[in-house]
C-alpha cells in the first residue's frame, strides 16, 4: 500500500512535545509555522503599537478587535487541535506502515534469495564486419571468372577449319583458358559480347593468340586492305612479337599486317600505312583547286596535306587515300604521330582496338596517347566524306551483320584491354571510354575462394613456377652469389668440373683451358636457359663483363640486351636465345614485359624488382603455357624487409599453396676456390675497361 502523501508535510515532532497553550496570539503564531506563513504583516504592526498612545475611540475599536481576535483564536485552536489530531493519526499510521514495509522488505528479500535466475539463451556472437559492397562498378567487382586449367579443342569454340589446321601446324591443339573465354566473346555470333572486354590473365597464358585469332578469322576473306584492327603494345620488341604471331596465323589469307614502331623512317612508315592514288573526279578536283588557290593567296598554305598531294595529281583527278594494312600493330608514341601527321590515316573503319599490357600503357600515358587515339577513333567520318571503299564497306557491313535487323547501322568498335597485372583503376580505364565493358579473370581454382568483390588488385603467378630467395648479406659479393646459383642450380653439374679459371696461381694455362673447354662443352648441351634481370642496362653490361671474367666458360653463351641494340640486332639476339645458342641473357626491366621466349627455364632477379608488378612480369618470363620454371631472387640485408613482406608474404601476389623457398649458404661457399680473388681481379679489369673506354 502506498504511503500517504501528507506524511511528508507533517510538522517536525508535533506529538512528542506537549504544545503549550498559547497565552497570546503571538506565542501561538511563533509555535505554528503554518500560521507564520499565512499571517499578514499589517497585523504585526498593529500589535506592536504602545497602549499609552491610544485614544478612547480607538480603545473601543481595540476592544472590538480584541473580541474578534478571541474569536479567531478560538477558531485557530479548533483548527490546530484538529490538525494535531490528524498529525498524530498520521504519525501512528506511518509507524505502522514503517513496520509493515520493513516486514514486507524482509519477506521480499527472503523470497529473492530463493529465486534462481531464469535460464537464458546463449548470446548470439556478433559477426565480424565484412563489407558486401564495393566502390567499384559491378563489371569490375563481379568479373567473369575462368579456371586456368580449362582447355577446349579449338573446333568446339567455333574456330574455322582453316585456322584449326593452321593452329595444329603451329603445335596448338587445344585452346588455353583465356582463349576459351575470349574466342566466343569476340567471334561474330550469338555468344558475341556486344561491348568491350578487359582481360586479367597470368603471364604466359596465351593472351596474344586469344585476341589475334578472332580478328584474323573475321578478316580472312578480305581482298583489299581496310584498317580494321589496331593493336597497341608498349615496346618495339612486343610489336615484333605480336607481328610474328599474326603473320603465322595469316598464312593463306590476303590480310595485311603492318607495324608502326619507329624502327624505320617516318615517311616510309607513312607509305606503308596509307596508299595514295589518283581518282578521276573533276567536280571535287575543281573544289580542291579553288581551296588551294585561296590558300596561296592568303599565305596560309597547308604543308604535307591534301593540297600538297593535289599538286601531283593529273588533271581532274583528286588524291585518294587507301589503307595499306588491315591490322596495325604499334607502339603508342608512333601511333599518335601517324594520327597527327599522316594524311589519309583514318581510323573510322577500325572495328577492334587491342591494348596489351594495358596497365603499363595507361600508367605511362605517353604523349597523352589514349586521349588522342580515342578522339580519332570516335570521330565518325560523315557519309559525304567517305571514299568509295568506305561506302562499299559500310554497305557490306550493314547487309551482312546478323544484328542489322535489330540494331541501327553503325560501326561496332570492340576494345580489348589485357594484362597479367590488370589494375582496377577506374580513372585510368576511364580514358579508354569503354562501352558495356566486361572483365574476364583467369585464375586458379584455389584463388576462387577469395572474395573477388575486394577492390584490391591481386596478381596470380603461374602454377608451374617455383620461387627461391637467397639472402646475399650486404651484397658486396653478389656477383659470386649469382655465379654460385648459375653453377650449382641452373647449370647443374657444371660446378663439378671443379677447376676454376681463377686458380691461375696453381694451374698451368694448358690444364686450365682444357677444363674451360670441358665446361663450355657441358654448357652447350645444357637444356637450361636463364634470363638475369638487373636494375639498369648499365648494370647489365657491367655484370655481363664480370661474369665472363669470373667464369670464362660462359663467355660464348652470355649476352646482354642493351638500349643501344637496333631493333634488328635485338630480334636476332632474342632468336638465338630462343634457339639455345645463347644460354644466359642479362637484361634490364625493359625485357620484363610480354617477352615470349620459348623454354626459358630460369629467371634470376640479380637486382630486386622495384614493384610487385615488376616482379610478376619478370618471373613470368619462365613457366609459360604450362611449362615448369624457376625464379631466383637475390636480396640484400636492406632489401629484405620490403621483399619478404610484400613479395613473398603479401596479399597481392597469389601463388596457391606454394611458398617462396628461402635458401641460405655460408659466404665461404661462394668465395671458395679462390673466387674472391678472381672477383677482385675481375673488378680491377672492369675498372680498366671503363677507364679505357672513357679515354
Ligand atoms: N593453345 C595453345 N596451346 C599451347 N601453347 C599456346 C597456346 N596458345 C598460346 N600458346 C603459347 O603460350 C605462350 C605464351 O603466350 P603469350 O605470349 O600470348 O602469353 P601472354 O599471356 O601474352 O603472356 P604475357 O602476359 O607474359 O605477355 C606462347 O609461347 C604461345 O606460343
Amino acid at each position: 500500500m502506498p504511503a500517504p502523501l501528507f506524511k511528508r508535510w507533517a510538522p517536525p515532532k508535533p506529538v512528542t512535545k506537549p504544545v503549550p497553550k498559547p497565552a497570546t496570539v503571538e506565542s501561538a503564531r511563533i509555535s505554528s509555522p503554518i500560521q507564520e506563513r499565512t499571517e499578514s504583516p499589517v497585523v504585526e504592526a498593529k500589535l506592536s503599537t504602545p497602549k499609552a498612545a491610544k485614544k478612547p475611540k480607538k480603545r473601543k475599536r481595540e476592544a472590538e478587535a480584541q473580541d474578534e481576535d478571541d474569536e479567531t483564536s478560538k477558531k485557530h485552536k479548533a483548527i490546530f487541535s484538529k490538525f494535531e489530531k490528524v498529525s498524530k493519526l498520521a504519525e501512528a499510521r506511518g509507524q505502522q506502515h514503517g513496520e509493515d514495509d520493513e516486514s514486507n522488505d524482509a519477506q521480499a528479500q527472503e523470497e529473492l534469495h530463493d529465486l534462481k535466475p531464469m535460464p537464458q539463451p546463449a548470446p548470439i556472437p556478433e559477426a565480424a564486419f565484412e563489407p558486401t559492397f564495393s566502390t567499384l562498378p559491378p563489371w569490375l567487382s563481379q568479373p567473369t571468372t575462368i579456371e586456368s586449367s580449362k582447355s577446349l579443342p579449338f573446333t568446339e569454340l567455333g574456330v574455322d577449319a582453316q585456322f584449326v589446321k593452321r593452329l595444329e601446324q603451329l603445335g596448338f591443339k587445344d585452346a588455353l583458358a583465356v582463349q576459351t573465354a575470349l574466342l566466343p566473346m569476340l567471334h561474330t555470333g550469338f555468344d558475341q559480347h556486344l561491348g568491350d572486354v578487359c582481360v586479367s590473365a597470368k603471364t604466359g597464358s596465351g593472351k596474344t593468340l586469344a585476341y589475334l585469332l578472332p580478328i584474323i578469322e573475321a578478316l580472312k576473306d578480305r581482298a583489299v586492305p581496310i584498317l580494321s584492327a589496331i593493336v597497341v603494345v608498349p615496346s618495339r620488341q612486343l610489336v615484333n612479337q605480336a607481328l610474328q604471331v599474326a603473320e603465322e596465323l595469316c598464312v593463306g589469307t590476303k590480310i595485311k599486317v603492318g607495324t608502326a614502331l619507329g624502327n624505320t623512317a617516318f615517311a616510309s612508315e607513312q607509305k606503308q600505312l596509307v596508299k595514295l592514288r589518283a581518282q578521276y573526279d573533276p567536280k571535287r578536283a575543281k573544289e580542291l583547286q579553288e581551296r588551294a588557290s585561296r590558300q596561296f593567296r592568303t599565305g596560309f598554305l597547308e604543308k604535307g596535306g591534301i593540297i600538297d598531294d593535289l599538286m601531283e595529281m593529273p588533271l581532274d583527278h583528286v588524291p585518294q587515300y587507301d589503307s595499306g594494312v588491315d591490322i596495325l600493330i604499334c607502339t603508342p608514341g608512333r601511333l599518335v604521330e601517324h594520327i597527327e601527321h599522316t594524311t589519309g590515316f583514318l581510323l573510322n573503319s577500325v572495328r577492334w582496338l587491342v591494348i596489351d599490357e594495358a596497365d603499363q600503357l595507361l600508367n605511362q600515358n605517353f604523349q597523352g596517347w589514349a586521349s588522342v587515339l580515342m578522339d580519332a577513333l570516335h570521330g565518325e567520318t560523315p557519309v559525304d566524306f567517305m571514299n568509295a571503299q568506305e561506302r562499299l564497306y559500310k554497305r557490306e557491313r550493314d547487309a551482312n551483320s546478323i544484328w542489322s535487323a535489330v540494331l541501327p547501322a553503325r560501326r561496332q568498335l570492340t576494345k580489348v584491354v589485357l594484362s597479367a597485372t590488370m589494375e582496377k583503376d577506374l580513372t585510368k580505364l576511364g580514358t579508354l571510354r569503354l562501352k558495356r565493358p566486361k572483365l574476364v579473370v583467369v585464375q586458379d581454382e584455389a584463388t576462387e575462394i577469395q572474395p573477388l568483390e575486394n577492390d584490391d588488385n591481386v596478381f596470380e603467378l603461374p602454377s608451374t613456377l617455383d620461387e627461391f630467395a637467397v639472402h646475399v648479406g650486404d651484397g658486396s659479393n653478389k656477383p659470386l652469389h649469382l655465379l654460385h646459383v648459375l653453377l650449382t642450380y641452373v647449370f647443374e653439374g657444371l660446378d663439378s668440373i671443379n677447376t676454376h679459371a681463377t686458380k691461375e696461381a696453381v694451374a698451368s694455362s694448358e690444364h686450365e683451358s682444357s677444363d674451360e673447354d670441358e665446361k663450355a662443352t657441358g654448357l652447350s648441351s645444357h637444356q637450361s636457359r636463364v634470363l638475369v634481370f638487373t636494375k639498369s642496362t648499365e648494370s647489365a653490361s657491367r655484370l655481363s663483363h664480370l661474369l665472363s671474367v669470373l667464369e670464362p666458360a660462359f663467355k660464348n653463351y652470355l649476352r646482354t640486351m642493351t638500349r643501344a641494340l637496333t631493333a634488328d640486332a635485338s630480334r636476332k639476339l632474342l632468336k638465338s636465345f630462343g634457339s639455345g645458342d645463347v644460354k644466359i641473357l642479362i637484361a634490364s626491366d625493359a625485357a620484363s614485359r610480354g617477352l615470349d621466349i620459348p623454354d626459358i627455364t630460369h629467371v634470376i632477379n640479380y637486382d630486386i624488382p622495384t614493384s610487385i608488378t615488376s616482379y610478376v612480369h619478370r618471373v613470368g618470363r619462365t613457366s609459360r603455357a604450362g611449362k615448369y620454371g624457376q625464379a631466383w631472387t637475390l636480396f640484400t640485408k636492406t632489401e629484405a624487409a620490403w621483399f619478404l613482406k610484400q613479395v613473398t608474404k603479401g596479399d597481392t601476389v597469389k601463388r596457391g599453396a606454394r611458398k617462396v623457398k628461402r635458401i641460405e649458404w655460408k659466404e665461404s661457399a661462394v668465395t671458395a676456390d679462390g673466387r674472391k680473388k678472381a672477383y677482385r681481379l675481375a673488378l680491377a679489369e672492369l675498372e680498366g675497361a671503363v677507364k679505357g673506354g672513357a679515354d
